[in-house]
């Protein structure tokens, strides 16, 4: 399993938003690192194909992001994901899982599998305006997953977890990306630092680090706020 990012370039107005991004990313979990602005979210919405880019190319296994195929293969949670309030999360997956073409059947089954893994099973009945920020999270991922996606794109997920959450919500992470590309954004490096095989560092649209973090570079915290720094 292959994704490959190719020149991948997006320019609004006069600002260059990602530039010339090329990347192969095999299975595990990749951190995509940036601060507000570096580009991550116009990357990763590129990667998913709801954003056209100016120029480059996205495949997976030499399939054309802009094809039912590699869609059929995506899982996406977006940053401003919608929730239905009135919904349970039960109903939501179901939901969810219809829009995704499965049949009435499959969509149960697999809900009731998803809802385990994200442990969400105690709660499903119960409406999602009563959800935790991380429940909804975790909600949010489950619904990626419907599909049994090979690519699980995740946009600043942590966001808004307490500690306990984010540590749930690793094991979770680093349980999918034994067997598939995941790739997650974010600006907090605790979020990836244990949770990563690779680290890919953006900033002004460019990527400035890639690769699994070498200790002799030292912290990489203090390697990333100083990157930062110099603006
Ligand atoms: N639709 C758009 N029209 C104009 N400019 C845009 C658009 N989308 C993004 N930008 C600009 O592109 C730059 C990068 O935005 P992007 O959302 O990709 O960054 P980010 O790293 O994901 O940051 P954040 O963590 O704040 O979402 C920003 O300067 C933003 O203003």
């Amino acid at each position: 399993m292959e994704l490959i990012l190719d020149k991948l370039t997006k320019q609004y107005h006069n600002k260059i938003t990602v530039d010339r991004i090329s990347l192969k990313l095999q299975k595990g979990v990749h951190g995509l690192l940036g601060a507000n602005g570096a580009g991550k979210t116009t990357l990763m919405r590129m990667i998913c194909g709801v954003l056209k880019p100016d120029s480059g190319t996205v495949t997976l296994d030499g399939i054309d992001v802009a094809t039912e195929e590699y869609r059929a293969k995506l899982g996406y949670l977006p940053q401003d994901f919608g929730y239905y309030p009135e919904f349970t999360g039960m109903d939501f997956l179901l939901y969810m899982a219809t829009l995704k073409g499965l049949t009435k059947k499959q969509a149960k089954r697999k809900a009731n599998e998803l809802l385990e893994i994200v442990s969400l099973k105690a709660d499903e009945n119960k409406k999602i305006k009563n959800y935790s920020g991380g429940m909804k999270q975790r909600l949010g991922i489950a619904q990626a997953l419907l599909n049994n996606p090979s690519l699980l794109i995740l946009d600043e997920p942590t966001a808004g977890l307490d500690p306990k959450e984010r540590v749930r919500f690793r094991n979770i992470i680093a349980e999918i990306g034994k067997d598939n590309i995941v790739i997650l954004s974010t600006h907090i490096v605790s979020d990836i630092e244990h949770v990563a095989d690779n680290i890919l560092m953006m900033k002004d649209g460019q990527l400035i680090y890639q690769g699994k973090w070498q200790e002799n570079l030292g912290d990489l915290e203090q390697f990333y706020l100083k990157q930062f720094e110099e603006d």
